[in-house]
């Protein structure tokens, strides 16, 4: 279905626990306040829902988090979304501590693509940013992901003076093996707000004078908002979100379902419909959610504010929303 500004929403972005094994300094450090397993939606009705957005058009669904590897049951949910007619492809995006062994599961599921996000190489930095000393655990995710056959991405978020030093050990990840390495440009969404963004188009030019030249690469890559480049000789490519930079709005296709069952219209803005209450409430389940789907669709704002901080009615973290 279009939103009133005529973009095609057919993606959804559906955060399946807001809990995680990290502690990454700018979407939670301190952890999450736990709520009841009541408060978060099952499995079951994540898949009523994921079933009424598919009658209104979405095909794409992202699972997130949290981390939404430590969800129990979290790779038979991507078969039973996959099983739901009209969605053609399901995805994740993960921290890939967990990816390893869960990896046979979720190819088993039919998988389409993982992320992973990794944001150094450098084991001292790695404790800095995610709290954790868990660095192999990922290197070895990523590694399982590729060598499985499942189409690879590497997330990195660059901070001035953290890890922007390291992009390109970043950029090489994907000189022999065919994964994308994809730059992140910080948004300003709860703890995100105390680190500025490093500049997408300056790392560009950095790559073009360090690697030679890139060419733009047009082939599909994936569901979201990144424009990709290819370096000669590499066998991925470069990706680029620049969420500030390169403010991606008016192709966006999407909506982001949270753990306790709230649909979001964008990332920037607090407002969302309750879909929750439809299924604990009412007794037509389908035709409620569709009819409260298609309204925050239509509501869909025409881009984010990110450059007037004082706008953004974004209460909630980063790990609430699942990125
Ligand atoms: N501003 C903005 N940022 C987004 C949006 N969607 C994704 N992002 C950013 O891009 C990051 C990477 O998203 P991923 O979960 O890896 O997935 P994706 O890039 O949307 O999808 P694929 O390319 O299909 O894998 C997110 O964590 C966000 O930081 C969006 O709608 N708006
Ligand atoms: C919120 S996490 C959820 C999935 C999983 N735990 C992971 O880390 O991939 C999804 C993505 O959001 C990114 N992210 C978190 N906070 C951000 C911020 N303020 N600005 C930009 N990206 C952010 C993370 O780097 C990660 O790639
Ligand atoms: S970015 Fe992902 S791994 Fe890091 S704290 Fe947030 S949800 Fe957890
Ligand atoms: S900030 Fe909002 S409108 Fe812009 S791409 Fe993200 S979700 Fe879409």
């Amino acid at each position: 279905m279009k939103d009133s500004f005529g973009r095609e929403i057919n993606y959804l972005r559906i955060s399946i626990t807001d809990r995680c094994n990290l502690r990454c300094r700018y979407c939670m450090p301190e952890g999450i306040q736990q709520v009841h397993m009541h408060e978060i939606l099952s499995y079951e009705e994540i898949l009523e829902i994921a079933k009424a957005a598919a009658s209104l058009g979405i095909t794409k669904i992202k699972v997130t988090g949290g981390e939404p590897l430590v969800r129990l049951g979290c790779a038979d949910l991507v078969k039973r979304l996959k099983e739901i007619p009209g969605i053609e492809q399901v995805t994740m995006t993960t921290n890939g501590i967990l990816l390893k062994q869960n990896l046979p599961a979720l190819k088993e599921a039919g998988i389409d693509a993982i992320n992973v996000s990794l944001d150094t190489l450098k084991p001292e930095v790695f404790r800095m940013i995610t709290g954790s000393d868990r660095l192999q655990e990922v290197k070895a995710g990523i590694e399982t992901s590729v060598s499985g056959g499942i189409r690879t991405k590497v997330n990195t978020v660059l901070q001035t003076g953290v890890n922007d030093g390291e992009w390109k050990d970043l950029v090489r990840l994907s000189k022999d093996l065919p994964i994308d390495v994809r730059f992140i440009e910080m948004m300003p969404i709860g703890y995100g707000k105390k680190y500025p963004p490093v500049s997408n188009e300056d790392l560009k030019k950095q790559i073009e004078a360090e690697f030679g030249p890139i060419e733009e690469d047009h082939r599909v890559h994936g569901n979201g908002p990144a424009e990709y480049v290819r370096l000669s000789g590499f066998a991925g490519s470069i990706g680029f979100i620049g969420a500030i930079h390169g403010k991606f709005c008016s192709s966006c296709n999407r909506i982001r379902l949270t753990s306790m069952g709230k649909l979001k219209p964008c990332l920037c803005y607090g407002d969302t419909v309750d879909l929750r209450s439809i299924l604990r409430d009412q007794n037509d389940h389908q035709e409620g959610l569709k009819q409260a789907i298609a309204e925050a669709i239509t509501e869909k704002p025409q881009a984010h504010c990110f450059e007037q901080l004082n706008r953004i009615t974004e209460e909630q973290e980063m790990i609430e929303i699942g990125g």
